[in-house]
């Protein structure tokens, strides 16, 4: 079995919809790091498990220097984030996304 972790840096703005009231819910920045975690039992044709270079496209140059609200259709918590991401890349299994030194959220397929 082969890992690979990409780990990237999206400097962002978003605004939260929360059933209470938070700060969060102001347009506000963060500079998410974001760590993504792919395997495969083979390698492809180009001895990959996946390019280090399409992970960063499919979230980097989405996400980076954006509003997160104009871009993805959902409320866009550290975890609905960490899904999303999953979902965007094959042979992803694992996402990290973490906000601040202190909050981390984590999706993992099952
Ligand atoms: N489970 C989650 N909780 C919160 C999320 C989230 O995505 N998942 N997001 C936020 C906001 O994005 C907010 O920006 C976080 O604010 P921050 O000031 O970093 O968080 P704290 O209030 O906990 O402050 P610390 O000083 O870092 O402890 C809020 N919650
Ligand atoms: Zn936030």
């Amino acid at each position: 079995m082969y890992t690979v972790i990409k780990r990237m840096e999206v400097s962002a703005a978003h605004s939260l919809n929360l059933s209470y009231q938070s700060k969060c819910e102001n347009l506000h920045g963060h500079n998410w790091i974001i760590t993504v975690y792919c395997r495969a039992k083979e390698l492809n044709a180009d001895g990959m498990v996946v390019d280090f270079s399409h992970i960063k496209q499919a979230v980097k140059e989405k996400l980076d220097h954006r509003n997160i609200n104009e871009v993805l259709p959902f409320n866009p918590t550290a975890e609905n984030m960490a899904r999303w991401i999953c979902n965007q890349i094959p042979t992803c299994f694992k996402v990290e996304v973490q906000e601040s030194e202190s909050n981390i959220a984590i999706y993992e397929e099952d």
